[in-house]
C-alpha cells in the first residue's frame, strides 16, 4: 500500500531563519502518527504545508498522491483539517455551523452522529461564541470530520479539554482510525501520543531527532529499569538493572516469597524518553 503522506528533504524559512531544516517523514495509510517537539521545533510549519495552506522553500511533499501545494479542491474534500480556533461563525448553533460546512463535502458524514461522536448534543442548539474553550474545541474536531475525510490533521487537538473529555477524544480517534482514517496529530500530551499514536515522530529545531513506535522510542524497551522497594531495616531502597525479574526473584527469595513491601518496577516513561530526546533535564 502506498504512503498517505510522503515528504523528502522539507525546508522552510522565515526570513532567512530555518524553521523546518530539511524533513523526511512517511505516514502509511491507516496509521495514526503523533508528531512531537518542543514549542517552535517547526511542527505547525509542516503540517501546514503539509495541509496545502504554507508554501514550502524546498523537499518534495506528496499527501494523498497529491502535491499539497497544486490545491486542487478534489484532493482537499478528501482532507480533514482541525483549524486552530477560530469566532467566524459566533452567531450561528453549534448545529447551524456543523450543517454548513457539512455542505461543502460530497459525502459528508450524518451531523447528529458527528455531534454525538464529539459530546456536543447537549450544546447543539448554542451559540459557538457561548462555549467553552473545550466545548469549542469539539466544535473545531467536528468540523474537521464532518466530510468524512480519508486523512485527518489535528493540530494539538485537545488543548483545553478536561480529563474525561479527553478520555471522550481518544475513544473518537480510535474509532475513527479502525474504520480507515489516516490521522496525523500533533500533541504535547506524551500519554495522547502514547495511547493514540502506532509510530511517534520527535521533531526538534526543524529536524526529524527519531521516528519509532511509542514502545521503542530512544531505545526504550532496552533501558534499563528502576527496581524499588521498602527493606525493613534500611528504609528505601532502588537498584538500576538490565534484569529486573532476576531482582525480583531475588528479591522474593529475600523475603521468604512473602509480599515484598513497596515493591515497584519502573522502565523510563515516554515523556522521560522524549525529555531525554531533546536535551531537557527529565
Ligand atoms: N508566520 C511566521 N512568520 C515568522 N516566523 C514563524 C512563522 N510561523 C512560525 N514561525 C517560526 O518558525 C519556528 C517554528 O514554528 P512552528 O509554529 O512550526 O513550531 P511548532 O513546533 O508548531 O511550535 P508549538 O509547539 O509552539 O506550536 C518558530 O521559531 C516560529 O517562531
Amino acid at each position: 500500500m502506498s504512503d498517505a503522506i510522503t515528504v523528502r528533504g522539507l525546508q522552510k524559512s522565515y526570513a532567512g531563519t530555518p524553521a523546518v531544516a530539511g524533513i523526511d517523514l512517511d505516514v502509511r495509510q491507516g496509521e495514526v502518527f503523533a508528531l512531537l517537539g518542543p514549542n517552535g521545533a517547526g511542527k505547525t510549519t509542516t503540517v501546514e504545508i503539509l495541509e496545502g495552506y504554507r508554501p514550502r522553500d524546498a523537499g518534495e511533499v506528496s499527501v494523498l498522491g497529491a502535491d499539497p501545494a497544486d490545491d486542487d479542491l478534489a484532493w482537499r474534500r478528501r482532507i480533514g483539517i482541525v483549524l486552530q480556533s477560530s469566532d467566524d461563525f459566533a452567531e450561528l448553533s453549534v448545529e447551524e455551523t456543523v450543517r454548513h460546512f457539512a455542505r461543502y463535502y460530497p459525502r459528508p458524514r450524518d451531523v447528529d452522529a458527528v455531534l454525538v461522536a464529539t459530546g456536543l448534543e447537549e450544546k447543539r442548539a448554542s451559540r459557538t461564541r457561548a462555549l467553552s474553550g473545550g466545548q469549542r474545541r469539539r466544535l473545531d474536531v467536528a468540523l474537521g470530520i464532518i466530510g468524512d475525510p480519508e486523512l485527518l490533521f489535528l493540530d494539538e487537538p485537545t488543548t483545553g479539554f478536561d480529563p474525561e473529555a479527553r478520555r471522550q477524544f481518544w475513544q473518537l480517534i480510535e474509532r475513527l482510525s479502525a474504520e480507515g482514517t489516516t490521522i496525523l496529530l500533533t500533541t504535547h500530551y506524551l500519554d495522547e501520543a502514547e495511547h493514540l499514536a502506532d509510530r511517534v515522530g520527535v521533531i526538534a529545531r526543524g529536524g526529524i531527532v527519531e521516528v519509532a513506535t511509542p514502545q521503542t522510542l530512544g531505545g526504550r524497551q532496552d533501558a534499563p529499569a528502576v527496581v524499588r522497594w521498602t527493606d525493613p531495616v534500611e528504609g528505601p531502597r532502588e537498584i538500576r538493572t538490565t534484569e529486573p525479574t532476576r531482582t525480583v526473584r531475588e528479591l522474593a527469595a529475600r523475603f521468604d516469597g512473602a509480599e515484598v513491601p513497596g515493591l515497584l518496577v519502573q522502565r523510563p516513561t515516554l515523556e522521560d524518553t522524549y525529555l531525554r530526546m531533546i536535551g531537557e533535564p527529565a
